[in-house]
């Protein structure tokens, strides 16, 4: 088990070509935001913004849009109807995050199953919150992605791995890596990132100040973002992890608490300093 350095961050987080424009920083869909958990896909939506990435496109409850939109005016909102085509939405963007405050309705089975049958090859997809709870509920398969991320928390992993928290040893969860062909960021203390048939790395940043609702939201943004603008591999979704932690442990010098929203605004500032790193 590798440690996830801060050299490894300045691989990743790199000075901006000069001519380069929005395009070639990600064109993101996120999906989110039913039931009373609107705040989850907000928070998200402006982690993605904030990590840089280049178009930010928001598919949400109908009755979030106008509060997505003060939040967050960057992001382009949609709100869900029953006559959205789906599909050929999705064939515009280059990664696609689904779960964060997704719930479990009827409707948020049917947008992650349609994620799930429309996406392809060459698109990224993450896998976060609800929509995991949903994939474990209803038994899907993960589809052939480039890059397939889930991030679930330990009670997550074991919906989706059926390894039970207290068995979810190193070797048992890259045993089910391996299985399901996809990345996972196993969030905890000491949140472990993994890759199929690779060597896994954990964090040694972060701690209990950052156990406050929508931290992983926010952390599946920040990945979502760094997936459209930086290499997708392990080391991009390793970096979004420690970023997210770091800034944490940063605020955390002179806060009991730190808040996911508070991690967010300091994104760029940190992004900055590792570019030059
Ligand atoms: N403001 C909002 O709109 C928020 C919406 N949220 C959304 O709420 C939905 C349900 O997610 P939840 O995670 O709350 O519910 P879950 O029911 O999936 O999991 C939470 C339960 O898992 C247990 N657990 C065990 N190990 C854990 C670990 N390492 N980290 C966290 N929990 C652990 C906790 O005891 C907790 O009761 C998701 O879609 C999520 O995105 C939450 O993120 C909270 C904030
Ligand atoms: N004690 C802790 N030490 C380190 N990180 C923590 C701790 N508690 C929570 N976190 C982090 O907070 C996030 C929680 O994710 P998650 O439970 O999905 O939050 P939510 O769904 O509410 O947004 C993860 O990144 C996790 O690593
Ligand atoms: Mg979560």
């Amino acid at each position: 088990m590798d440690i996830i350095s801060e050299n490894l961050i300045k691989t990743v987080i790199t000075p901006r070509p000069l001519t380069t424009h929005k395009g070639n920083y990600g064109r993101i869909l996120l999906i989110g935001g039913f039931d009373n958990y609107h705040g989850a896909i907000i928070m998200a939506s402006k982690a993605t913004v904030f990590s840089g990435a280049g178009l930010v496109t928001t598919l949400t409850d109908q009755a979030n849009v106008s509060n997505l939109n003060i939040a967050i005016p960057e992001v382009m909102a949609l709100g869900y109807t029953k006559t959205l085509a789906l599909p050929s939405l999705i064939k515009n963007y280059d990664v696609i995050l689904i779960g964060p405050g997704l719930g479990l309705s009827k409707i948020a089975t049917n947008l992650l199953r349609t994620v799930l049958n429309s996406i392809q090859v060459n698109q990224t997809l993450i896998i976060d919150g609800s929509a995991l709870t949903l994939m474990a509920q209803n038994c899907y398969s993960l589809p052939k992605t480039a890059l397939t991320v889930l991030t679930p928390h330990t009670m997550e992993w074991q919906r989706i791995s059926n390894i039970l928290i207290k068995n979810q040893t190193v070797n048992e969860n890259q045993r089910m890596v391996n299985i399901l062909n996809a990345h996972v960021v196993l969030k905890k203390y000491h949140t472990e990132v993994y890759q199929p048939h690779g060597t896994p790395l954990r964090l040694n940043v972060g701690g209990p100040y950052q156990a406050t609702g929508g931290m992983g939201d926010t952390l599946a943004g920040i990945i979502a973002g760094f997936l459209g603008q930086f290499p997708k591999n392990q080391q991009t979704v390793a970096a979004a992890t420690f970023i997210h932690s770091k800034i944490a442990d940063e605020l955390a010098k002179t806060q009991y608490v730190v808040l996911p929203t508070q991690i967010t605004a300091k994104l760029p500032e940190f992004m900055h300093y590792y570019s030059n790193f």
